[in-house]
């Protein structure tokens, strides 16, 4: 038991004192009461001061939990950064960038390793070949999810590890993923578009590089043209010379063929395209001809052979001869027997120049709807191709399957088509045993379609070599992804793309985070309970004799 005059507790009032004689002992009294009133008043200021005092001294527990789970979640938090690494550069200053080009064919990741210049100018210095660029492509393209928008986000999974693999983690940080699709999903109705796009938002979001949500998008057929045009004229290192000695580009890709080149005709707004590179300004002529891409353009001929609906018979000139109308029909109308008797309607002609005829049938669609001075495609306007062009993609693979050198007028083309086509299916996937079978059946299409739209459509003479059949520039794939990275890298990111970087990694290490945060909360209440029951139960009693205060411990039953 202490003796101490510092009361702890709420003193509870002293018990009554005996009454004396009344008068005096009235006069006496009121004075000592009022006496004892100022005493006791001065009592409980200092109580007062003590507890508030006392409150101000936290318990120990509960000073050292706190300071513990503040140095946990500190440590966690930069352990976290470390590992996917702080914003910054390796040690030889290069720099990462991630593109995924969803095409209606397939989906590509294109990992970019570049450098800012020495000297510090802001221009990066790109090196697309086998050191600067790792790509990998998946099937089949995003459009094929329409029916499991999840599954598309599961699908870039794949090309996302593959980024992972290819760039240092203490990279991630600093290293912005996109996703820009094509034609393929241009083609799927909005809904479906959006859900996909939105699965693979989820994706991306997690990825630990940094994304933005507006960074997941179909990017337009026009810009598909502009960044295939800048990656070709960087690669040939006219970009930010003369426009004059540039070089257009003319892409067949699967769903939408791209035409754009520098043109010094006036153009419709709709076709014309400024871009700044250096201090030069280009005035680009660019469009995407949507369903005129290669396999797009001979579905929809083979359909209309099939349906009957373009020909008295359905001879489909643009098929090797003896191909099995069966396997088509099944393919096409998804018809699961087919009848002989059908059979006498449907053969393949495997004529080059019928077949040429129904393919410029097909580029003529819609030129009764054109407005403009001409139209030489559809209803769309397209100005004569000056200068010289690079045809990628289809234009490409078929020069590159009939042996064709790079500048092979369109004369030689014809050639080939006139053989190719008369051939008996049989034989044909006999001598070409290794092609993969549904790119031997296009090639009779392929070459009579190349030739209905450069010379028949778009006027290229036939003995003309200004047409480069190629897939690159020296080590430079004409990818229009690099364009587009050319032209997004003068921006760099920003600071904002790193906060959100800094959001995402949170986002994918909550798990932890949330079990740290928990640690914290849970170690507060037990060091309050402790600190609680710790602290002493005291009762202070009034000693009236002595004039003092005892204060005892009361123990805990
Ligand atoms: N013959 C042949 N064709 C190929 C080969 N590799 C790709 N292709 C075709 O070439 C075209 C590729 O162009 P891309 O632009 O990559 O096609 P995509 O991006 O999937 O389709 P788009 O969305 O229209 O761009 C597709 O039609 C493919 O079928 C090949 O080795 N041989
Ligand atoms: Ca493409």
């Amino acid at each position: 038991m202490r003796r101490s005059n510092t009361p702890r507790q709420p003193l509870p009032a002293p018990p009554a004192e005996s009454s004396g004689d009344s008068s005096d002992r009235r006069v006496s009294r009121r004075s000592r009461s009022r006496s004892r009133g100022s005493e006791m008043d001065m009592v409980h200021l200092r109580l007062r001061t003590l507890h508030s005092r006392a409150k101000q001294k936290p318990s120990v527990f509960l000073f050292a939990s706190l300071l513990t789970s503040l140095c946990l979640i500190s440590l966690y938090i930069f352990f976290v950064f470390r590992s996917h690494g702080k914003p910054g550069r390796t040690p030889s200053g290069e720099r990462f960038s991630i593109i995924l080009d969803g095409g209606s064919t397939g989906t590509r990741v294109h990992v970019l390793r570049y450098r800012h210049g020495d000297g510090g100018e802001d221009k990066a210095v790109f090196d697309f070949g086998k050191e600067g660029l790792e790509s990998m492509r998946i099937n089949p393209g995003l459009s094929a999810y329409s029916e499991d928008p999840e599954a598309a986000g599961r699908a870039i999974g794949k090309l996302i590890e593959f980024g992972r693999q290819k760039v240092p983690r203490e990279m991630w940080g600093q290293t912005e993923i996109r996703l820009m699709a094509t034609a393929g999903l241009r083609m799927v109705e909005v809904r479906p578009r959006e859900m996909i796009l939105e699965a693979c938002r989820k994706v991306l979001k997690v990825s630990g590089f940094v994304f933005r949500d507006e960074w997941a998008t179909v990017i337009t057929g026009s810009d598909e043209g502009v960044y295939a045009w800048v990656v070709a004229n960087y690669a040939l290192g006219t970009l930010g010379g003369d426009p004059e000695h540039t070089t257009g580009i003319i892409e067949l890709g699967g769903a939408s063929t791209q035409v754009t080149f520098s043109s010094s005709e006036p153009l419709p707004s709709e076709y014309l395209r400024i871009i700044k590179f250096g201090n030069v300004k280009y005035h680009l002529y660019s469009h995407s001809f949507l369903h005129f891409g290669q396999i797009a353009a001979f579905e929809s001929m083979r359909d209309s052979f099939l349906s009957g609906e373009d020909h008295i018979a359905a001879i489909n000139p643009c098929l090797p001869k003896g191909y099995s109308l069966i396997e088509q029909l099944k393919l096409s109308l998804g018809v699961a027997d087919v009848k002989r008797s059908d059979m006498s309607a449907f053969h393949s002609g495997g004529n080059f120049s019928e077949c040429r005829s129904a393919a410029l049938k097909l580029l003529q669609r819609g030129k009764d709807m054109c407005i403009y001075e001409h139209c030489k495609i559809g209803s769309i306007f397209t100005p004569k191709l000056n200068g010289r062009f690079l045809a990628t993609e289809n234009f490409f693979y078929t020069s590159k399957f009939f042996g064709l050198g790079h500048t092979a007028p369109l004369s030689d083309i014809i050639l080939a088509g006139e053989r190719f086509c008369g051939e008996d299916w049989s034989i044909l996937r006999k001598r070409h045993h290794s092609v993969n079978e549904e790119d031997l059946l296009r090639y009779c299409f392929s070459t009579a379609y190349i030739v209905s739209m450069l010379h028949d459509s778009l006027e290229v003479g036939l003995n003309d070599q200004r047409i480069q059949f190629t897939n690159r520039v020296g080590d430079t794939p004409l990818d229009w992804a690099l364009g587009a990275f050319i032209l997004q890298s003068k921006g760099g990111a920003s600071d904002a793309d790193k906060s959100v970087w800094i959001v995402n990694v949170l986002w994918e290490d909550s798990f932890t985070l949330f079990l740290l945060v928990g640690f914290f909360i849970i170690c507060m209440l037990v060091s309050w309970t402790i600190s609680k029951w710790k602290k002493p139960q005291l009762k202070t009693i009034y000693d009236l004799q002595k004039g003092g205060y005892i204060i005892t411990r009361i123990n805990r039953r």
